[in-house]
């Protein structure tokens, strides 16, 4: 297949976008740059250095011929969303408007868009289905779920073939290619660094949550197994039809016990603060992912402390992520 990856040159999007590369599709990467990294777009794929946010060169990049399109490109960061939510709007609305016009007009019939479990806000029960009322807590969530009715809405009167992956919580990394946020805001990345030194610790945002230890529980899943599951939906997407498929591990880990996974793997007994809660943040986010497994015929298969794992020996390696 000829397939587009927008954000490839991101931390999701570039690994996905090797695996696809792997498998002998034929690769083409767009990002901006703007918060992603040259030396992550793997070799053997070619580059379009394009804001999508520019209509007319997107539809000049999607006028080459392509079989379909993995779309990781956004704004990610909850707490920039909620200052600045205009942003948002442009950086995951509008320029997925956009995508979806370049497409149209080159014919671009399958996507595969990079939804979030933050389009679910904080709901009452757990795990989390694909049926669970979506109700955002602030604009990225918003912001996403605008670009998952979007997409189904182009299904229905032009055929376009969506399928909308709503990841839980992303980590780990795939031999040379990582985590290199900046900011970096992740659990798992702040608690490495804490390990190799980069920060003097790491804090615990909240012990007074209702969960067992009392600090907030998610699903964390591996990035090789989240890219794997991309390449599966964009086999499956069907003309005509948008879904919606959740990603997760099907099983919830505290702050707390991610703290415990990464002292065992790194040997580090690396120092541990406690604070307060951070602002939206809901206690407790875990996926069903019978859908997945349905329709995609997709099982997570690392555990968290593979992830822990993987994501310490690139930090390892990479001190300074790209820059190194
Ligand atoms: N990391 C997670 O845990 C997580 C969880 C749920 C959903 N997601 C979603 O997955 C996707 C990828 O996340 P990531 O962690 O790899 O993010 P990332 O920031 O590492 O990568 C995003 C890439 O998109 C590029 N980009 C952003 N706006 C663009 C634009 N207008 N035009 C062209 N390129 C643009 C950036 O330069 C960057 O390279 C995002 O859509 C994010 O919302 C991530
Ligand atoms: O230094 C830290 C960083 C995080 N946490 C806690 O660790 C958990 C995980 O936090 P992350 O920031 O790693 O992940 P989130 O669950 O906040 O974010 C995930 O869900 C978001 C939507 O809510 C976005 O989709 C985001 O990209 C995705 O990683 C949260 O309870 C958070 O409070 C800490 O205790 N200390």
């Amino acid at each position: 297949m000829r397939v587009l990856v927008t954000g490839g040159a991101g931390y999701i999007g570039s690994i996905a976008a090797r695996q696809l590369r792997d498998r002998g599709d034929d690769v083409t990467v767009l990002d901006s740059l703007y918060r992603g990294h040259r030396g992550a777009i793997p070799d053997g794929v070619r580059f379009e250095p394009v804001d999508l946010l520019d209509l007319e060169a997107t539809t000049r990049v999607l006028t080459a011929g392509f079989d379909g399109v993995l779309h990781f490109a956004a704004l990610a960061l909850v707490a920039e969303s909620v200052a600045e939510p205009q942003r948002y709007h442009r950086g995951n609305v509008v320029s997925t408007l956009n995508l979806l016009d370049a497409m149209r007009a080159a014919g671009v019939r399958r996507l595969v868009a990079s939804s979030t479990c933050a389009t679910y806000g904080e709901p009452a029960h757990v795990p989390i289905t694909e049926d669970t009322p979506p109700a955002p807590v602030n604009a990225y969530g918003n912001s996403k779920l605008a670009m998952d009715r979007m997409l189904a809405d182009e299904a229905r009167a032009h055929g376009l073939g969506a399928i909308s992956l709503r990841y839980f919580n992303v980590a780990g990394a795939s031999g040379d290619l990582g985590e290199d946020h900046e900011p970096e805001t992740h659990l798992i990345p702040l608690v490495l660094w804490a390990a190799s030194g980069r920060r003097g610790s790491v804090e615990i945002h909240g012990t007074d949550y209702p969960t067992p230890d009392g600090s907030a529980v998610r699903d964390y899943v591996h990035v090789e197994d989240l890219g794997r599951a991309h390449l599966l939906a964009l086999d499956r997407a069907e003309p005509g039809r948008h879904e919606i498929i959740n990603l997760g591990s099907g099983r919830g880990y505290s702050v707390r016990e991610v703290v415990a996974a990464a002292k065992t793997v790194t040997g580090v007994d690396f120092t541990v603060l406690e604070g307060p809660r951070r602002a939206g943040d809901p206690p407790n986010l875990v996926a069903a992912i019978e859908r997945a497994r349905e329709r995609l015929g997709w099982e997570p298969t690392k555990s968290l402390e593979d992830m822990v794992r993987d994501a310490w020996e690139w930090f390892q390696a990479h001190p300074r992520g790209y820059a190194d």
